[in-house]
C-alpha cells in the first residue's frame, strides 16, 4: 500500500451523481474534477477514467459505480458516479446506500424522465436526505422560460417524494462545456459545488457503536495479502485491531487489521464515513467476498429469518402494478449484496402496491444484520418494495 499519509484536515462526505441515463452524470463528474484541479484541490479525472470498464466504454453507459475524490475549500468528498441505465439500478442501490447527499442530474433538454423519478424514490428509501439538482445541458436550451419549466417540474417531483422541493438548490450547468474549458460554464460548476457545500450538512457519524464496514470489493495484493474495500458504516478501527468477517456463511472468520488506506493514502485509523481499504492478516482472497461485513468481534451475527416492515412500491414509483402473495420469493438487497428470500404474509396474505405491510422473511443465505437494517426488494429488474428489519428471528 502507498506511503503518503491521509490528512484528516477537512470534514469528509460521500456524495454521488444520479439521474436518468445519458443526462450527463459522468461528464459532470469529470467536469467537477477538472474545475477543482484548476484550484489545486483535485486530480482531474477524464470521462474515460470514470467510465472505466471496457464494456462501459463500448456501450457508452456507466455500469459499475465509479469513485473519484476531491476537496472544496471546506470539505473532502468521495464521489460515486452512479449508473442511470435501468438494468443497473441494482448497483445504484448499493451506491446510494452510503452517500450523505446526492447530485440529481437532469437534462434541461429532456426534463425529468422515468429513472429521474426512480432514483428520487430510491434515494428516499435508502435514507439520502439532501439532494442538489444539476440542471445539465443548459447550454442546449436557449429559452429561459423552458428552463424555468423544467426546474419547476423537478421541484414538484422532489416534493412528491418527501424532499423539500421548494428549498432544494437547482443549479443550471453544462458539464460538457465546463469540461471543454468554457469560462462561463466552469463558473457554473463552481456554483454547483458551492451549493453542495452549503446545502448538504456534514452528517453525524456514528462513532460510538461497534465498527462495521460492508465489503464492496476484495482485492489481493501480491506479497501483502487480501484487501477488502468499502465505506465504514459505523464506529472506528485502528491498525492491529481484531475484526470478524460476517455473513453469507454460518462460519465467522477472525483476522487482524494490518493496513488501512483511503484513496491510496495510508491511515492509522478509519472511522464512520471513510472510504477504506483494509488489509487483513492471514486471509485468502477466496475466504471473503462482497456482501459480507467486517465488524468488531462479537458485535453482529448472520441471520436467516427476520420480521420486517415494508412499503410496497406503486407502478409509478417503478414497482409492480399487481399485488404479491404469501410465499412470494423475490431478491432482498442488503448493503452490498442480494439474497433470495421467501415472504411470509400469513396463509392467504397479500400486499398491494402502495401498502405498508409487516412480513416475516426467510433468506436463502444468512446476512449479517441487526434490527433497523434497511433493504430493498427487487424482482425482474424492478424495485418492488423497501423496508427495514424489525426483529431478528433466527
Ligand atoms: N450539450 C451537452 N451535452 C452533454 C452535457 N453533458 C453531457 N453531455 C452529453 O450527453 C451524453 C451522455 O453523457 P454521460 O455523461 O455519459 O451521461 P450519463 O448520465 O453519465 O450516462 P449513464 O451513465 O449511461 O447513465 C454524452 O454524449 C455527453 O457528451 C452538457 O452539459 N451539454
Ligand atoms: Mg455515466
Amino acid at each position: 500500500m502507498a506511503k503518503q499519509i491521509f490528512e484528516r484536515d477537512k470534514p469528509h462526505l460521500n456524495i454521488g451523481t444520479m439521474g436518468h441515463v445519458d443526462h450527463g452524470k459522468t461528464t459532470l463528474t469529470a467536469a467537477i474534477t477538472k474545475v477543482l484541479a484548476a484550484r489545486g484541490l483535485a486530480s482531474a479525472v477524464p470521462f474515460a477514467g470514470i467510465d472505466r470498464a471496457p464494456e462501459e466504454r463500448d456501450r457508452g453507459i456507466t455500469i459499475n459505480i465509479a469513485h473519484v475524490h476531491y476537496s472544496t475549500a471546506t470539505r473532502h468528498y468521495a464521489h460515486v458516479d452512479m449508473p442511470g441505465h435501468a438494468d443497473y439500478v441494482k448497483n445504484m442501490i448499493t451506491g446510494a446506500a452510503q452517500i450523505d447527499g446526492a447530485v440529481l442530474v437532469v437534462s434541461a433538454q429532456d426534463g425529468a424522465m422515468p429513472q429521474t423519478r426512480e432514483h428520487i424514490v430510491l434515494a428516499r428509501q435508502v435514507g439520502v436526505r439532501h439532494i442538489v439538482v444539476a440542471l445539465n445541458k443548459a447550454d442546449m436550451v436557449e429559452d429561459a422560460e423552458l428552463l424555468d419549466l423544467v426546474e419547476l417540474e423537478v421541484r414538484e417531483l422532489l416534493s412528491e417524494y418527501g424532499f423539500p422541493g421548494e428549498d432544494v438548490p437547482v443549479v443550471r450547468v453544462s458539464g460538457l462545456r465546463a469540461l471543454e474549458g468554457d469560462p462561463y460554464w466552469t463558473a457554473r460548476v463552481g456554483d454547483l459545488l458551492d451549493a453542495i457545500d452549503a446545502y448538504v450538512p456534514v452528517p453525524e457519524r456514528v462513532l460510538d457503536r461497534p465498527f462495521l464496514m460492508p465489503i464492496e470489493n476484495v482485492l489481493s495484493i501480491t506479497g501483502r495479502g487480501t484487501v477488502v474495500t468499502g465505506v465504514v458504516a459505523q464506529g472506528a478501527i485502528g491498525l492491529r485491531d481484531e475484526v470478524e468477517v460476517v455473513g453469507l456463511d454460518e462460519r465467522t472468520l477472525t483476522s487482524v487489521v494490518t493496513g488501512l488506506e483511503t484513496f491510496g493514502q495510508s491511515m492509522e485509523h478509519a472511522e464512520a464515513g471513510d472510504n477504506t481499504a483494509i488489509l487483513l492478516r492471514g486471509v485468502q482472497r477466496t475466504d471473503v467476498r462482497r456482501g459480507q461485513v467486517v465488524s468488531a468481534p462479537g458485535s453482529i451475527r448472520p441471520h436467516l429469518r427476520f420480521r420486517a416492515r415494508v412499503r410496497v412500491l406503486t407502478a409509478a414509483e417503478g414497482g409492480r402494478s399487481r399485488p404479491f402473495f404469501h410465499g412470494y420469493r423475490p431478491q432482498f438487497h442488503f448493503r452490498t449484496t442480494d439474497v433470495v428470500g421467501a415472504v411470509d404474509l400469513g396463509e392467504g396474505g397479500m400486499a398491494l402496491p402502495g401498502d405498508d405491510v409487516e412480513m416475516v422473511v426467510e433468506l436463502g443465505k444468512p446476512v449479517a444484520m441487526t434490527a433497523g437494517l434497511g433493504f430493498a426488494i427487487r424482482e425482474g429488474g424492478r424495485t418492488v418494495g423497501a423496508g427495514s428489519v424489525v426483529e431478528l428471528l433466527g
